[in-house]
């Protein structure tokens, strides 16, 4: 099947986007493409001037990337982890530490990463995208499995991210996510960009007086997906 279809999508520099779409439209797949772990079969990916195929090493330390199934090194703690992570990017250890308090987890410093709730193991997973102070950023649904708190708290760290001029790129299914947080938004389906523009546009043309949520299901029906 054809997960992702002439789907053509530019981001800026700096830039805030959400990328939205129904359960099995193509966002993991086109985030992975941009992150270089999957071959587009036909076009091209370009990321930070560069192709993201074959899997370029010189952007590693370039982009931080948050997978929807995180990849954990086994039985390590939640410092163990994060602090091998700034080693594998050669990021000082006191960005380890510091990174662990911005996502609230000194507490569970020395708990095993399989020990942590699913929230926490998914902050942990952020802190170790993050922690190499990356200049762009994928985050494949961040938020999925977060507390009011857990996500709120999020929402400011990565505005803040964005605000000192890093380029953040994420999955959501909140719409009220994307509403406060995206320059852009980018609503996908099928594989196929059916829109993008910034939240406030894409509402004035698709559900005058409604919201974002209104503008997605105006554009993608209300068909469960396979
Ligand atoms: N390795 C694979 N082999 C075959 N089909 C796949 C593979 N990976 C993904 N797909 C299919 O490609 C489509 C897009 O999947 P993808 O994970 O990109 O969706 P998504 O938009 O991230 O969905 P969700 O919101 O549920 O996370 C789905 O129909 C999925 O079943």
């Amino acid at each position: 099947m054809t997960a992702v279809d002439a789907l053509d999508l530019t981001v800026a520099a700096g830039e805030f986007v959400g990328v939205l779409g129904p359960n099995g439209a193509g966002k993991t797949t086109l985030l992975e493409m941009l992150e270089g772990l999957r071959k587009p079969d036909a076009g091209e990916v370009s990321v930070l001037g560069e192709p993201a195929w074959p899997r370029n090493r010189a952007l590693q330390p370039r982009i931080g990337v948050q997978l929807q199934a995180s990849a954990f090194f086994e039985r390590l703690t939640a410092r163990e982890q994060i602090h091998t992570f700034a080693a594998l990017y050669r990021a000082p250890g006191s960005a380890a530490d510091e990174w662990l308090e911005r996502v609230g987890l000194v507490a569970k410093a020395d708990t095993r990463v399989e020990d942590l709730s699913g929230g926490q193991a998914q902050r942990l997973s952020i802190a170790c995208a993050l922690v190499h102070d990356p200049e762009l950023v994928f985050l494949d649904e961040p938020t999925a499995a977060l507390d009011p708190q857990a996500r709120r708290n999020l929402w400011d760290l990565l505005a803040d991210i964005n605000d000192s001029g890093r380029t953040v790129v994420l999955t959501t299914h909140h719409m009220d996510e994307a509403e406060t947080l995206c320059d852009r938004v980018a609503i996908v389906d099928h594989g196929r960009l059916l829109q993008h523009d910034t939240p406030a546009a894409l509402v004035a043309a698709h559900a005058g007086g409604g919201n974002l949520e209104d503008v997605f299901l105006a554009l993608t029906g209300r068909e469960y997906r396979a």
